[in-house]
């Protein structure tokens, strides 16, 4: 992800467009039939006009309001360029890349200002969405709240853990009230328990606050646990080969440490890993 996008945050219903799509979507709408994210027959290709690298050929997706979608996959298969395209941070070659509300982005660096304190840095994000001055600091701790960080905000950045570090990216992210929450491999420099702990908690987040998720993973284990849909895709051009519903419950009252043990669970991993085996092959 570009460092120009430090503060994390995609400002305006991101839209790309590519060669013969169809128009723009403003931020703040939900378009007929209730999609936040609609990606058709869309292709993206790096590289040069003389040796072209297709990342993705022809992928169609829609993501409703209030689901969470995972993105699986081997390395190159094209999880951050769909990811990307969606944050408005590339273009389509071909096809139509279509956001119809707002998007936030967290990177799987926590991507800090090292020279303002955990206060700072949210209260910069929320000046960039506008917020005034004087709402600024009851925001600021309501979203550490949020993230399970209360009262952290004069800290300095570098004094806070790699996990809080991302609960404050998080938090960042959310300062702009997206309504569509787009996240690559946001855990995957955490140690295992760390891991396991915001897992558990950006699953309730997105379930009590209805957000919808894009999350990209290599874990099917996270795939499973946090999707409510899992797309698999496989390299070679990146493309989607399969798609598993994870019809496993969700909200504030679920015991997750009970579900990861559950039989139900097993299976649902299995079936997961068995679609990457294939995928990957
Ligand atoms: N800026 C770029 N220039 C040229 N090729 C690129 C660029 N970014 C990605 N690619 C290529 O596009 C393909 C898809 O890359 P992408 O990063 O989307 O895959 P990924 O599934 O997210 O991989 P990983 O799991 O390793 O992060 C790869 O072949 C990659 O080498």
């Amino acid at each position: 992800m570009p460092p120009a996008d430090a503060a994390g945050a995609v400002d305006s219903g991101a839209v790309g467009t590519g060669a013969g799509d169809v128009g723009a979507v403003g931020a703040g709408t939900v378009g007929a039939g209730a999609v936040d994210v609609e990606l058709v027959g869309v292709s993206v290709r790096y590289g040069s006009a003389k040796a072209p690298v297709t990342a993705v050929e022809d992928v169609s997706v829609t993501v409703a309001p209030g689901e969470f979608v995972v993105l699986v996959g081997p390395s190159g298969c094209g999880k951050t360029t769909l990811l990307r395209l969606v944050a408005g941070f590339e273009r389509p070659a071909a096809g139509t890349v279509r956001v119809h509300r707002k998007a936030g982005v967290v990177f799987q660096q926590p991507r800090l200002f090292p020279w303002r304190t955990v206060a700072g840095n949210l209260g910069f994000a929320l000046a960039r969405h506008g917020v005034p001055r004087a709402a600024r600091a009851a925001r600021t701790e309501e979203l550490l709240a949020l993230v399970g960080l209360p009262g952290m905000g004069g800290r300095r950045t570098w004094e806070l853990s790699g996990g809080q570090q991302q609960r404050v990216a998080i938090a960042r992210a959310l300062a702009a009230e997206p309504q569509v929450l787009l996240m690559d491999e946001p855990f995957a420099a955490l140690d295992a328990l760390t891991r396991e702990r915001l897992q558990e908690e950006v699953r309730t987040l997105a379930a009590v606050t209805g957000t919808t998720v894009v999350f990209v993973t290599h874990s099917a284990e996270e795939a499973v646990l946090l999707g409510s849909r899992v797309l698999v895709m496989a390299a070679g051009p990146g493309r989607v080969v399969e798609e598993l519903a994870v019809p496993l419950p969700r909200g504030p009252g679920v015991d997750v440490a009970a579900l990861r043990g559950s039989a139900r669970f097993a299976s649902l991993r299995a079936d997961l890993a068995r679609a990457t085996r294939e995928a990957a092959a």
